[in-house]
């Protein structure tokens, strides 16, 4: 049978923890088959972005064709949209399917990945035919506190579940790829957030001891208890 089809539109982390790396990873993990659209590559670390190249939009469009067209994917997950006409593109060409939109402002590092005309583009296209948006705290305060039914604030686990870790790097778009999962899989709503929460704060427990990079490390997308024997030094 075949697995459901998600498509990620979002931009690169060099740094491997955040944008579409850890979007693809998080649908391999949760069974479905990944396609993705690339809007911007940045240059980034576990310290903070360098450098953020939009992709040209023409080129955004025709990967954006190229998956609609051929793999008719049931959800569409969106990151860091870059460009006020990327966020009018995609409101225009995937209101009619499962749509999870993280608007991505602002990266864990503090550093802005959305400008002004970015933001009226989302409040005036975007979120208003989104299935779910997952603002953090400080995107929804940029958003101007949208009041609507398919806006969930991301909190940063709740007081049960949460997980003390500074490797949290990349957990905005592992919950929001979680999420766009549970829906392409035909979950309701309540049950894909419940899910994507219980999925994140499984992964961040996973690489709580990891110490890879000098800053907010990354979070682990595949979760893998014990390594299989065929990998690493033998015993
Ligand atoms: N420390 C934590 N323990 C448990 N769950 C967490 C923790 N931090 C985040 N989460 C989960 O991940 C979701 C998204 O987190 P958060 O809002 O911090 O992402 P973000 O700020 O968008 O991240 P980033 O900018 O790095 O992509 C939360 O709703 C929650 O379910
Ligand atoms: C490319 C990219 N997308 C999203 C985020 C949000 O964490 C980031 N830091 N980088």
């Amino acid at each position: 049978m075949n697995p459901p089809v998600v498509v990620t539109i979002a931009g690169s982390d060099s740094g491997g923890a955040a944008g579409i790396g850890a979007d693809l990873t998080t649908f391999a993990a949760l069974g479905v088959h990944g396609a993705c659209v690339v809007t911007a590559v940045t240059a980034q670390d576990t310290t903070g972005v360098r450098a953020i190249h939009p992709v040209p939009f023409d080129v955004v469009a025709a990967q954006l064709d190229a998956v609609l067209e051929d793999l008719d994917p049931v959800a569409v997950k969106t990151g860091m949209l870059a460009t006020p006409e990327v966020v009018r593109l995609v409101a225009s060409r995937c209101a009619d399917r499962l749509l999870v939109v993280d608007p991505v402002l602002v990266a864990t590092s503090g550093a802005v990945l959305g400008s002004v005309e970015v933001v009226s583009a989302y409040r005036e296209h975007l979120l208003p035919v989104a299935t779910v948006v997952t603002p953090n705290e400080d995107e929804f305060e940029a958003l101007g506190r949208p009041d609507a039914a398919n806006v969930l604030v991301t909190r940063g686990g709740d007081v049960a579940t949460r997980v003390a870790t500074s490797n949290d790097h990349g957990t905005g778009c592992t919950h929001s790829s979680a999420l766009a999962s549970y829906l392409a899989h035909g979950v309701d709503r309540a049950t894909a957030a419940a899910r994507a929460d219980a999925f994140v704060a499984r992964q961040l427990h996973h690489s709580k001891d990891w110490t890879l990079g000098r800053g907010r490390g990354p979070v682990a997308h595949l979760f893998v208890p014990t390594s299989p024997p065929t990998l690493g030094a033998p015993a």
